[in-house]
Protein backbone atom coordinates (compact mmCIF):
# COMPACT_ATOMS: atom_id res chain seq x y z
CA UNK A 1 0.00 0.00 0.00
CA UNK A 2 1.62 3.54 -1.21
CA UNK A 3 1.52 6.09 1.19
CA UNK A 4 -0.41 9.00 0.26
CA UNK A 5 1.06 12.80 0.94
CA UNK A 6 -0.80 15.53 2.44
CA UNK A 7 -3.43 17.77 0.23
CA UNK A 8 -2.37 20.26 -1.47
CA UNK A 9 -3.38 23.80 0.71
CA UNK A 10 -6.67 24.94 0.21
CA UNK A 11 -6.01 28.35 -1.61
CA UNK A 12 -4.31 26.42 -4.15
CA UNK A 13 -7.23 24.72 -5.51
CA UNK A 14 -9.81 26.06 -7.96
CA UNK A 15 -13.24 26.20 -6.86
CA UNK A 16 -13.44 24.49 -4.53
CA UNK A 17 -16.71 22.67 -2.70
CA UNK A 18 -15.61 20.68 0.99
CA UNK A 19 -17.94 17.92 1.74
CA UNK A 20 -17.04 16.72 5.28
CA UNK A 21 -17.80 13.87 7.32
CA UNK A 22 -18.18 14.64 11.23
CA UNK A 23 -17.14 11.94 13.49
CA UNK A 24 -13.61 11.27 13.74
CA UNK A 25 -13.12 14.24 10.51
CA UNK A 26 -14.05 17.08 12.38
CA UNK A 27 -14.51 15.88 16.10
CA UNK A 28 -12.74 13.44 17.31
CA UNK A 29 -14.24 10.17 18.33
CA UNK A 30 -14.98 9.33 22.14
CA UNK A 31 -16.32 6.02 23.84
CA UNK A 32 -20.17 6.79 22.51
CA UNK A 33 -21.69 8.87 20.11
CA UNK A 34 -23.09 11.61 23.28
CA UNK A 35 -19.54 11.65 24.90
CA UNK A 36 -18.25 13.30 21.57
CA UNK A 37 -16.29 16.78 22.68
CA UNK A 38 -17.61 19.59 20.30
CA UNK A 39 -15.12 22.76 20.41
CA UNK A 40 -17.33 25.89 21.32
CA UNK A 41 -16.25 27.76 17.87
CA UNK A 42 -16.56 24.60 15.45
CA UNK A 43 -20.20 25.42 14.38
CA UNK A 44 -19.24 29.38 13.79
CA UNK A 45 -15.51 28.52 12.49
CA UNK A 46 -17.87 26.23 9.87
CA UNK A 47 -20.12 28.94 9.16
CA UNK A 48 -17.61 31.57 8.58
CA UNK A 49 -15.56 28.94 6.03
CA UNK A 50 -18.65 28.01 4.37
CA UNK A 51 -19.47 31.94 3.67
CA UNK A 52 -15.68 32.29 2.03
CA UNK A 53 -16.04 28.97 -0.06
CA UNK A 54 -19.42 31.04 -1.25
CA UNK A 55 -21.37 28.28 0.57
CA UNK A 56 -19.87 25.66 -0.88
CA UNK A 57 -19.32 23.51 2.35
CA UNK A 58 -21.09 20.94 3.94
CA UNK A 59 -21.66 18.25 6.80
CA UNK A 60 -22.27 14.67 5.10
CA UNK A 61 -22.28 12.77 8.10
CA UNK A 62 -24.00 9.01 9.31
CA UNK A 63 -25.96 10.67 12.32
CA UNK A 64 -29.06 11.92 12.06
CA UNK A 65 -29.51 15.47 11.01
CA UNK A 66 -30.84 16.88 14.13
CA UNK A 67 -28.36 14.76 16.19
CA UNK A 68 -25.76 17.08 14.08
CA UNK A 69 -27.67 20.23 14.65
CA UNK A 70 -27.97 19.37 18.89
CA UNK A 71 -23.94 19.25 18.24
CA UNK A 72 -23.78 22.24 16.34
CA UNK A 73 -26.58 24.95 17.54
CA UNK A 74 -27.07 27.61 15.72
CA UNK A 75 -24.85 26.72 12.52
CA UNK A 76 -26.42 27.47 9.27
CA UNK A 77 -25.08 24.71 6.74
CA UNK A 78 -25.76 22.40 4.36
CA UNK A 79 -26.13 19.14 5.97
CA UNK A 80 -26.68 15.34 4.68
CA UNK A 81 -27.31 12.93 7.13
CA UNK A 82 -28.37 9.31 7.93
CA UNK A 83 -25.23 8.40 5.07
CA UNK A 84 -27.16 10.59 2.31
CA UNK A 85 -30.55 9.58 2.80
CA UNK A 86 -31.54 13.16 4.42
CA UNK A 87 -30.43 16.66 2.79
CA UNK A 88 -31.33 19.36 4.83
CA UNK A 89 -30.46 23.69 3.17
CA UNK A 90 -28.60 25.81 5.89
CA UNK A 91 -32.09 27.33 7.01
CA UNK A 92 -32.99 23.37 7.66
CA UNK A 93 -35.55 22.62 4.73
CA UNK A 94 -35.59 18.93 3.54
CA UNK A 95 -34.18 19.16 -0.21
CA UNK A 96 -33.87 15.06 0.07
CA UNK A 97 -35.66 14.06 -3.51
CA UNK A 98 -37.63 11.26 -1.28
CA UNK A 99 -38.42 10.52 2.19
CA UNK A 100 -37.16 7.49 4.04
CA UNK A 101 -39.07 5.31 6.29
CA UNK A 102 -39.02 5.35 9.91
CA UNK A 103 -37.31 2.36 11.35
CA UNK A 104 -41.01 -0.39 11.68
CA UNK A 105 -41.94 -0.51 15.74
CA UNK A 106 -41.46 -4.18 15.96
CA UNK A 107 -37.81 -3.79 14.76
CA UNK A 108 -36.52 -1.23 17.21
CA UNK A 109 -38.64 -3.38 19.80
CA UNK A 110 -36.49 -6.52 18.74
CA UNK A 111 -33.38 -4.13 19.13
CA UNK A 112 -33.88 -2.73 22.30
CA UNK A 113 -34.58 -6.24 23.60
CA UNK A 114 -31.15 -7.36 22.27
CA UNK A 115 -29.40 -5.05 23.66
CA UNK A 116 -31.14 -5.02 26.98
CA UNK A 117 -29.87 -8.80 27.21
CA UNK A 118 -26.43 -8.21 25.58
CA UNK A 119 -23.80 -6.66 28.41
CA UNK A 120 -21.80 -3.65 26.94
CA UNK A 121 -24.06 -3.50 23.86
CA UNK A 122 -25.49 0.34 23.70
CA UNK A 123 -28.23 0.77 21.02
CA UNK A 124 -28.13 3.97 19.15
CA UNK A 125 -31.85 4.80 18.27
CA UNK A 126 -31.38 7.00 15.07
CA UNK A 127 -34.54 8.96 12.86
CA UNK A 128 -33.26 6.26 9.97
CA UNK A 129 -31.88 3.65 11.49
CA UNK A 130 -30.15 2.03 14.53
CA UNK A 131 -26.56 1.71 15.56
CA UNK A 132 -25.21 -1.33 17.15
CA UNK A 133 -21.98 0.39 19.18
CA UNK A 134 -20.46 -2.73 20.25
CA UNK A 135 -16.93 -1.07 21.89
CA UNK A 136 -17.42 -2.56 25.29
CA UNK A 137 -18.40 -5.79 24.00
CA UNK A 138 -16.07 -6.54 21.17
CA UNK A 139 -15.70 -10.15 22.54
CA UNK A 140 -19.37 -10.67 21.05
CA UNK A 141 -19.24 -8.68 17.63
CA UNK A 142 -20.32 -11.82 16.08
CA UNK A 143 -23.18 -12.42 17.75
CA UNK A 144 -24.23 -9.29 17.08
CA UNK A 145 -23.68 -9.01 13.70
CA UNK A 146 -25.71 -12.02 13.91
CA UNK A 147 -28.37 -10.80 15.46
CA UNK A 148 -28.06 -7.43 12.98
CA UNK A 149 -27.94 -9.46 9.70
CA UNK A 150 -31.27 -11.00 11.07
CA UNK A 151 -33.12 -8.37 11.65
CA UNK A 152 -31.99 -7.05 8.45
CA UNK A 153 -33.04 -9.69 6.59
CA UNK A 154 -36.96 -9.76 8.94
CA UNK A 155 -37.39 -6.14 8.38
CA UNK A 156 -36.16 -5.25 4.93
CA UNK A 157 -32.62 -3.13 6.88
CA UNK A 158 -29.76 -2.22 5.26
CA UNK A 159 -26.55 -3.52 7.64
CA UNK A 160 -23.21 -1.82 6.96
CA UNK A 161 -19.76 -1.78 9.36
CA UNK A 162 -18.13 1.47 10.90
CA UNK A 163 -16.04 1.87 13.28
CA UNK A 164 -16.90 -0.39 16.80
CA UNK A 165 -20.67 -0.20 15.25
CA UNK A 166 -22.87 -2.25 13.24
CA UNK A 167 -25.62 0.27 11.37
CA UNK A 168 -29.39 -0.86 10.16
CA UNK A 169 -31.13 1.46 7.97
CA UNK A 170 -34.26 1.59 5.94
CA UNK A 171 -33.04 2.84 2.90
CA UNK A 172 -30.16 1.86 0.89
CA UNK A 173 -28.63 5.65 0.78
CA UNK A 174 -24.90 6.18 0.96
CA UNK A 175 -22.55 9.01 1.34
CA UNK A 176 -22.27 8.91 -2.50
CA UNK A 177 -25.36 9.58 -2.98
CA UNK A 178 -25.44 12.65 -0.73
CA UNK A 179 -22.06 13.65 -2.47
CA UNK A 180 -23.94 13.51 -5.84
CA UNK A 181 -27.52 15.56 -4.57
CA UNK A 182 -25.95 18.51 -3.18
CA UNK A 183 -22.91 18.79 -6.40
CA UNK A 184 -26.10 18.78 -9.01
CA UNK A 185 -27.43 22.07 -6.76
CA UNK A 186 -26.27 25.38 -6.47
CA UNK A 187 -23.97 26.83 -4.78
CA UNK A 188 -22.00 23.21 -5.21
CA UNK A 189 -22.63 22.59 -8.72
CA UNK A 190 -19.50 23.10 -11.02
CA UNK A 191 -17.19 23.37 -8.15
CA UNK A 192 -14.24 20.74 -7.56
CA UNK A 193 -15.79 18.43 -4.71
CA UNK A 194 -13.10 17.36 -2.08
CA UNK A 195 -14.07 14.56 0.47
CA UNK A 196 -12.73 14.56 4.06
CA UNK A 197 -13.45 11.37 5.79
CA UNK A 198 -12.15 8.64 8.06
CA UNK A 199 -14.23 5.80 8.19
CA UNK A 200 -15.37 2.61 5.51
CA UNK A 201 -18.34 4.09 5.17
CA UNK A 202 -16.93 7.41 3.32
CA UNK A 203 -15.71 5.37 0.54
CA UNK A 204 -18.83 6.15 -1.17
CA UNK A 205 -18.27 9.67 -0.65
CA UNK A 206 -14.26 9.00 -1.72
CA UNK A 207 -15.85 7.33 -5.17
CA UNK A 208 -18.54 10.07 -5.77
CA UNK A 209 -15.97 12.89 -5.70
CA UNK A 210 -13.04 11.03 -7.95
CA UNK A 211 -16.33 10.68 -10.14
CA UNK A 212 -17.15 14.68 -10.30
CA UNK A 213 -13.56 15.40 -11.04
CA UNK A 214 -12.59 15.92 -7.31
CA UNK A 215 -10.74 14.39 -4.78
CA UNK A 216 -10.58 12.81 -1.35
CA UNK A 217 -8.51 13.33 1.56
CA UNK A 218 -8.47 9.99 4.43
CA UNK A 219 -8.09 11.03 7.90
CA UNK A 220 -6.08 8.71 10.01
CA UNK A 221 -4.68 5.03 9.52
CA UNK A 222 -3.53 4.60 6.34
CA UNK A 223 -5.87 1.82 4.37
CA UNK A 224 -7.09 0.45 0.84
CA UNK A 225 -8.98 3.44 -0.39
CA UNK A 226 -9.87 5.37 -2.77
CA UNK A 227 -8.70 8.64 -1.62
CA UNK A 228 -5.93 10.42 -3.36
CA UNK A 229 -4.52 12.34 -0.02
CA UNK A 230 -4.32 11.66 3.93
CA UNK A 231 -4.35 13.68 7.29
CA UNK A 232 -3.35 12.22 9.80
CA UNK A 233 -6.37 13.12 12.35
CA UNK A 234 -8.66 15.74 13.10
CA UNK A 235 -6.42 18.30 14.59
CA UNK A 236 -4.97 17.78 11.08
CA UNK A 237 -7.98 18.64 9.09
CA UNK A 238 -8.71 21.95 11.40
CA UNK A 239 -5.20 22.80 10.37
CA UNK A 240 -5.62 22.20 6.65
CA UNK A 241 -9.04 23.77 6.94
CA UNK A 242 -7.52 26.92 8.84
CA UNK A 243 -10.68 26.87 11.47
CA UNK A 244 -8.55 26.32 14.87
O1 LIG B 1 -20.37 9.76 9.20
P1 LIG B 1 -19.95 10.19 10.56
O2 LIG B 1 -20.29 11.60 10.87
O3 LIG B 1 -18.51 9.88 10.84
O4 LIG B 1 -20.82 9.29 11.53
C1 LIG B 1 -20.55 7.89 11.59
C2 LIG B 1 -21.11 7.35 12.87
O5 LIG B 1 -20.58 8.19 13.91
C3 LIG B 1 -20.97 7.88 15.23
O6 LIG B 1 -20.31 6.70 15.63
C4 LIG B 1 -18.90 6.86 15.65
O7 LIG B 1 -18.56 7.90 16.58
C5 LIG B 1 -18.85 7.59 17.97
C6 LIG B 1 -18.50 8.83 18.77
O8 LIG B 1 -17.17 9.20 18.57
C7 LIG B 1 -18.04 6.36 18.37
O9 LIG B 1 -18.31 6.02 19.71
C8 LIG B 1 -18.39 5.18 17.43
O10 LIG B 1 -17.55 4.08 17.73
C9 LIG B 1 -18.20 5.56 15.99
O11 LIG B 1 -18.67 4.54 15.10
C10 LIG B 1 -22.46 7.79 15.37
O12 LIG B 1 -22.79 7.28 16.63
C11 LIG B 1 -23.10 6.96 14.26
O13 LIG B 1 -24.51 7.12 14.31
C12 LIG B 1 -22.62 7.46 12.91
O14 LIG B 1 -23.19 6.69 11.86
Amino acid sequence: MAPLDPPPRLSEIADPALLLDFDGTLVDLAESPDAITVPDHLGKALERKAAAMNGRLAIISGRFIADIRGHLPDCALVISGSHGAEIESPEGSSVSEREAPRVPATALAAARDFAARTEGLLLEEKALGLGFHYRDCTDREDEVRAFAQDLARDHGLFLRDGKMILELATTDANKGDGVRAIMAQPPFAGATPIFIGDDLTDEDGFAAVNELGGFAILVGEMRETAARYRLLDVAAVHKWLEIE
